[in-house]
């Protein structure tokens, strides 16, 4: 995992038992899982918006367009951390999750469930 992402997690991991008043992470927790599953909605909106804006951009808008998607993504990434954390899980299990699935084809584990 890169650096940015195992810092991250040890911070949202320490925001778990943070006061609220000085930490967005540990607001998040103290309103609960629904207010955080609500972000998650409202962020994954916002990153389908942008990402559509930045399919057919002019020249004049195609850099402001592709770092908006960019930080759109990052929000859902973000917020997904937060809510997984709140359930006592993290990007380690994520990434143990994309390593099994590493190499099969997509279309092969479809079509393997319809055998099964
Ligand atoms: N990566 C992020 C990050 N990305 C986005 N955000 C915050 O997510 C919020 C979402 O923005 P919005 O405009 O959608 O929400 P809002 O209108 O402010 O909030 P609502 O009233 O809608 O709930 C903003 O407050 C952003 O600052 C983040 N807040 C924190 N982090 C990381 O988490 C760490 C811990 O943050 P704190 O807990 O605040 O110390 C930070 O050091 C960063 O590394």
């Amino acid at each position: 995992m890169s650096d940015v992402f195992d810092r991250l997690s040890q911070v949202l991991a320490e925001r778990r038992n943070a006061s609220p008043d000085s930490s967005y992470v540990a607001q998040l927790h103290h309103k609960g899982l629904n207010k955080i599953l609500e972000k998650v909605g409202e962020e994954a909106t916002e990153m389908i918006i942008a990402a559509k804006d930045a399919e057919h951009p002019t020249d004049a808008d195609r850099e402001r367009l592709r770092l908006e998607a960019v930080k759109e993504t990052a929000d859902v990434w973000f917020h997904s951390l937060v809510a997984l954390s709140h359930l006592g899980l993290g990007l380690e299990d994520v990434e143990a999750e994309l390593a099994r699935r590493f190499g099969t084809s997509g279309l092969e584990e479809k079509a393997s469930r319809t055998r099964s």
